[in-house]
């Protein structure tokens, strides 16, 4: 198989719909997009197969759980900043932890908070296992970091009880909750659901496991 060539002029047009979700921050949406563009590949945060859909399968997909998101937010393995950046984006109303263990990612994300002028982030240097919780948070997110009954032990003990998981999935969401039903138990989750988003968007579905932790 052939290397993907890094090339920009292969970057999504971005879609009608991306200034409907973000309403006036749009444009620091269109910043932090140009941003994964022209440096993305080189830190190692998203290949050059992505830019086609960079737009619809990455930065909306990481802003449609904007409304779903309240008060103090701990998004697990942010890496490229999906979802944490591009929520923090849209909800500067909530205030977002960002915890990954690799530096070099944790180097971007702080970069990217101080360009984009974010005052409601904060980026953190650890594995959500080891991330010592003084202040439990309201709720969690995480995209792409691991199967839900791993996912699961990495993101509820950060949580207060009554908090909520809002958990980025794919297609199969729901057999991954099945195959967490140990999980779910030991961390007393409740109210265990997919939630489907962008419908009314007219855009790519995105899928969100939430679930209420031990109320
Ligand atoms: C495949 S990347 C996904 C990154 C981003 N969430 C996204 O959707 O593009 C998985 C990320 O999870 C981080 N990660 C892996 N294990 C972790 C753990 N135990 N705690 C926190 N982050 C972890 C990795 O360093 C990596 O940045």
């Amino acid at each position: 198989m052939t290397e993907a060539v890094f090339d920009p002029s292969l970057v999504e047009a971005e879609p009608a719909s991306a200034a409907v979700i973000f309403g006036d921050r749009i444009e620091l949406a269109r910043e932090f997009t140009g941003q994964l563009v022209a440096r993305g590949d080189e830190l190692g945060l998203i290949g050059p197969r992505e830019l086609p859909q960079l737009w619809t399968r990455h930065i909306l997909n990481s802003a449609l759980p904007a409304p779903l998101v309240n008060g103090r937010v701990v998004d697990v393995g942010s890496g490229a900043g999906l979802p944490g950046i591009v929520l923090a984006i849209a909800r500067p109303d909530v205030h977002f932890t960002l915890i990954e263990p690799m530096e070099r990612r944790t180097n971007w994300l702080q970069s990217q908070v101080d360009l984009l002028e974010l005052a409601n982030v904060t980026v953190v240097r650890a594995r959500g296992e080891d991330y010592e919780v003084v202040e439990p948070f309201d709720v969690a997110t995480a995209r792409a970091v691991s199967a839900l009954r791993t996912l699961i032990p990495l993101t509820a003990p950060l949580v207060r009880s009554g908090g909520e998981l809002a958990l980025l999935k794919g297609a199969r969401a729901a057999e991954e909750i099945e195959k967490a039903a140990k999980a779910i138990r030991k961390y007393r989750l409740t109210d265990v659901r997919v939630e489907e988003l962008g419908h009314a968007e007219g855009v790519e579905v995105t899928r969100v496991v939430r679930a209420t932790v031990d109320p």
